[in-house]
């Protein structure tokens, strides 16, 4: 065997013994492991090298904050301003009650925290009854000059695991709840509260972006017409603590897929944001940190809505550090999703934004069609050039 085959093999087979555990990140912490393993180091910083990577340079830059308790007529525009500048704000006064939040919290952590033998049950990566807990491979960038033809098949041959276990949650479509019965009951109680209180606050997130659209030609239902709003999917990260935090990835970085995301977060800190500097953004930005602020909730737009506002939303690339060899970290992303997923239900740019000197920038595209795209290109902000109309 030559050697690159060689080590694409072993790396196979500790991936596989790595999910066979089915105790996930915090499986190795518990096993009191001192050093990380290979498979959660990137390729380029620690697997060829001994440096660790620059960390990102401290910037005083704060996201914006909506304070849903201002009249509509001060928060339409602060939304407007926010989703069409750094597509990422904090919200205050949302109506999700803090206690909600804070049990939805805990239960994600309960949860991870319990004996491996309690969680391990759930172990595994496609969604059994709604339900999925495990250590979810990333899906590595393909390589910028082409060289790869199969990008699938080169990212199966050198995994990368992120320093994160997820349990994932399905809570629709259809009138079936997902299958909770082998959670912790605090979960049982508490994760579907957050999501029926969530479902309220996303509604009104959704209007709110909608009428913010278009300098006030679109009305705010006009997002939940066409897409049927629905915030079914739920990932509850645990962050384990890392003996080398700064030679892992909580989460490499990403785009999201959703129309928009809502996002809790503890206190400990991690996720960071690409600020881009011009329209279109080169991808060189810097990473700036969304501190945790206390009982607010995150809201990013994700891909879908980029498009559907034909690029006056931005769809940012986020990625986690680890900031800690102490304290786990916990969050929770509710993703905001179309819908209408046929092959038939197409989307794109809104009508009633389109003018001569702005003109569709995106083609039409279907829910199955779009989420494709994404695996065969990745999750970061190309994902979505194969739907972009080029500009004359
Ligand atoms: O944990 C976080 O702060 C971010 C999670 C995230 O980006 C995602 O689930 O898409
Ligand atoms: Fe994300």
């Amino acid at each position: 065997m030559a050697a690159a085959e060689e080590r694409d093999a072993a790396a196979a087979s500790s991936l596989a013994e790595f999910h066979a555990s089915r105790a996930g990140v915090r499986g190795l912490v518990e096993s009191g492991a001192t050093a990380v393993p290979p498979l959660f180091l990137p390729p380029g910083c620690g697997r060829e090298r001994s440096t660790p990577p620059t960390p990102p340079r401290a910037t005083a830059f704060a996201i914006p904050t909506v304070d849903l308790s201002l009249p509509r007529s001060a928060t339409v525009p602060l939304v407007r301003a926010a989703a069409t500048s750094c597509g990422f704000f904090h919200v205050t006064s949302h109506g999700v009650p803090r206690g909600t939040v804070a049990s939805a919290v805990a239960a994600v952590r309960a949860f991870h925290e319990q004996p491996a033998a309690s969680r391990s049950p759930c172990y595994s990566l496609a969604p059994v009854g709604g339900v999925a807990y495990s250590t979810i491979p990333i899906q590595q960038p393909p390589p910028q000059d082409g060289s790869s033809s199969d990008h699938r098949a080169a990212t199966a041959a050198s995994p990368l695991l992120p320093w994160r276990d997820s349990l994932v949650v399905r809570f629709g479509p259809g009138p079936e709840a997902p299958d909770l019965g082998r959670l912790p009951a605090s979960c049982r109680d508490a994760l579907p509260e957050y999501q029926r209180s969530l479902t309220v606050f996303g509604k009104e997130m959704a209007g709110l972006l909608s009428e913010a659209l278009g300098g006030g030609g679109v009305g705010a239902e006009r997002l939940e017409r066409e897409m049927q709003v629905e915030g079914w999917l739920m990932a509850c990260h645990y962050y384990p603590p890392c003996p080398e935090p700064e030679r892992v990835v909580g989460s490499l970085e990403h785009t999201d897929p959703s129309l928009f995301t809502v996002l809790a977060q503890d206190a400990v800190g991690g996720l960071q944001v690409r600020r881009e500097e011009e329209e279109g953004g080169g991808g060189g930005g810097e990473w700036v940190d969304v501190a945790p602020v206390a009982g607010a909730l995150v809201v990013n737009v994700g891909d879908v809505l980029k498009m559907v506002s034909n690029e006056e939303y931005k769809s940012v690339e986020h990625r986690v550090v680890i900031k800690s060899s102490q304290d786990a970290r916990v969050s929770i992303a509710v993703f905001f999703n179309p819908a209408k997923r046929d092959a038939s239900d197409l989307f794109g740019p809104l009508p009633e934004l389109l003018t001569a000197e702005r003109p569709a920038r995106f083609r039409r595209f279907s829910v199955p069609e779009f989420m494709r795209s994404r695996r065969e290109s990745g999750h970061g902000k190309s994902s979505i050039d194969s739907f972009r109309i080029a500009a004359d």
